[in-house]
């Protein structure tokens, strides 16, 4: 895949910009507007585009996002700082942060801000960004968690500029309009320590739009996990690069809206990062497209074994997937061929054993299909195999690890719990580490289902991918079926696993928001807008 070089450049936001309007506008009648429409937002939301505004409220970046992890940030840090004056890298991080802070603000002038600042450099961050917003009129307050420990240059710029230290934080934070969460960044684990738990509380329930520096404090920067207490931020403006765990749920819920400042570390990043999520032009480069010369059978043809007598619906659906997948054919075997004809006169239907069923270049098994047989004998063919939902039901890691062509395992958060034996929270909480945990136990590719969907591949050295368009719209009976034809049919017609997965999932979460618009929708609505969503990635 082709990669941009997302890591050098400032950009934000992976969701929409917090409509939290700050106190000091309430206070002069200003009224709440939409993001991008003035009022409270992050810089950098003006001037957007008509293309930009419409990705954004899919909630896309124009380019790759990449995530590292801290050892790798911390590494690239040391090599840039080596060659730059002291305390230059945290001058860049404060700038950017002040201006964020800045463009969230109708004036800087008299606002009132308040920094959380805890032991570390995060918290010095903090405390020099509020050195620049005093300088420009703002009225700041620091709440030092660990008075003895703090960063002694910030807050020497802190006070030389006119800010104060916090006699009486709970009093300073109830009439905040921002407040700047320096607690914790990359050097923060294990949730909240109980004495910053009441002001992190104090700040949520304070009105105040609450930025986080660099993570929110409290969630793991590499997992995001979430272990006790953390921040619940507005928005986070990270520094040099994204970490995975603004990209994983659940910490990704307590971003909000992330904006990354460039530091200039881009250079000193590795190739290949951590995390990588794909954005509209990845996806168009990827999407197959059929030649000139193609016919039907060039194009690839997917076999979808699913349905039984208990879920017939379930053969619909994941045919649907199919049919929009960019396959050149779909046939169909198991016990709902009337109602896939009925639904779908173009997708040719066989009679059990799958085997029969004439060549395929991929197969789909499992949506459905209740107790029904052939897992085995689908998984003993030559071609790629996508297993979802019941035909994931006791699957032998050995049959899986024997095959001699790719297997794409799209298990949702209870399967894959039950595959790894663990309970469901545990997968959860910790998607990251399940995802991987599962391709190492099956040797193949994995797609993790659920509010932040993630596919490792089968080589663990590859980055896993995660999905930017998901919307919990989509927890809606059946659409996972939809997801497992698509990806299916893009495994048949020649994309390798993780592309398949991840591109099935891009066009699938996309094909939600395009049809839903803020309003519930089923899973057949899901699969009508593939072509939409299809379409819009190859829209320049
Ligand atoms: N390096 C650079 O070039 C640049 C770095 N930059 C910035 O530095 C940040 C990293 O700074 P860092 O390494 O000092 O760690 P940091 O995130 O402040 O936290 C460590 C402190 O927190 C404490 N602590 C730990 N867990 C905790 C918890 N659960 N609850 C409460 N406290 C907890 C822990 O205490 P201790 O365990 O020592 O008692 C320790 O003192 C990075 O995220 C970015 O913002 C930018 O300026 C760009 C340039
Ligand atoms: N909270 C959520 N946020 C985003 N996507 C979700 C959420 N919950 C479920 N989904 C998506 O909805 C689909 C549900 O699939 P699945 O659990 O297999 O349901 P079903 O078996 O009813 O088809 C998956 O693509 C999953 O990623
Ligand atoms: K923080």
């Amino acid at each position: 895949m082709v990669r941009a070089p997302s890591c050098g450049r400032t950009e934000l936001l992976s969701r929409p910009a917090p409509r939290r309007i700050p106190r000091s506008a309430r206070s002069r009648g200003e009224q709440p507007g939409p993001a991008g429409a003035g009022g409270a937002r992050p810089a950098g939301v003006r001037n957007v585009t008509p293309r930009k505004r419409h990705a954004r409220s899919h909630g896309m970046l124009l380019s790759m996002r990449h995530a590292y992890s801290v050892d790798t940030v911390r590494a690239a840090e040391a090599e840039l700082m080596a060659e730059l004056p002291e305390g230059a890298l945290m001058q860049r991080a404060a700038a950017g942060l002040a201006a964020a802070v800045a463009g969230l603000l109708p004036r800087v002038s008299g606002a009132r801000v308040v920094l959380l600042v805890g032991s570390g450099d995060n918290g010095g961050d903090a405390l020099y960004a509020g050195a620049r917003l005093a300088r420009r009129g703002a009225g700041v307050s620091a709440v030092l968690l660990a008075p003895d420990r703090a960063h002694q240059g910030g807050l020497t710029a802190l006070r030389a500029a006119g800010g104060r230290v916090a006699e009486d934080p709970f009093g300073v934070l109830a009439v905040a309009d921002v407040v700047l969460d320096g607690i914790t960044g990359i050097g923060g684990h294990g949730g909240l320590r109980p004495d910053a738990v009441p002001v992190a509380r104090a700040a949520r329930g304070s009105g105040a739009t609450v930025v986080a520096v660099d993570l929110p404090s409290g969630v793991e920067a590499d997992t995001g996990e979430v272990r006790g207490e953390a921040v619940r931020a507005d928005a986070t403006v990270t520094f040099g690069t994204y970490k995975p765990g603004l990209l994983v749920d659940p910490a990704h819920e307590y971003a909000g809206a992330v904006r990354l400042v460039d530091i200039g570390l881009g250079p000193r990043l590795p190739s290949v990062p951590d995390l990588e999520a794909l954005q509209h032009a990845d996806v168009a480069r990827l999407l197959p497209v059929p030649a000139a010369e193609s016919d039907k059978y060039r194009r690839g043809v997917v076999g979808v074994v699913a349905g039984s007598a208990r879920y017939p619906g379930a053969a619909v659906l994941a045919v649907a997937g199919a049919v929009h997948g960019g396959a050149g054919a779909v046939r169909y075997v198991g016990p709902g061929a009337d109602a896939v004809i009925a639904r779908f006169p173009e997708v040719l239907v066989h009679g059990w054993p799958p085997s029969r069923a004439g060549r395929v270049q991929a197969w789909v098994i499992g949506p459905g299909l209740g107790d029904g047989p052939g897992v085995a004998e689908v998984l003993e063919s030559d071609v790629p195999v996508l297993v979802d939902a019941d035909g994931l039901r006791g699957l032998d890691p050995d049959a899986v690890r024997a095959r001699s062509a790719p297997t794409l395992l799209t298990p949702h958060a209870g399967e894959a719990a039950v595959l790894l034996g663990v309970d469901r929270g545990e997968v959860e909480g910790a998607r990251l580490g399940s995802v991987r945990a599962l391709a190492a136990k099956y040797g193949a590719t994995v797609l993790l289902k659920g509010s932040t969907t993630l596919v490792a591949d089968a080589d663990a050295r590859r980055p896993v991918r995660v999905n930017p368009t998901g919307t919990s719209w989509l927890a809606t009976a059946g659409s996972g079926d939809v997801l497992s034809g698509l990806a299916g049919s893009l495994l048949a017609a020649g994309l390798e696993p993780v592309d398949a997965g991840s591109v099935a999932a891009y066009l699938h979460g996309l094909a939600a928001r395009l049809a839903s618009q803020g309003a519930p929708v089923s899973a057949q609505d899901v699969a009508g807008a593939i072509p939409r969503a299809w379409g819009d990635t190859r829209t320049p």
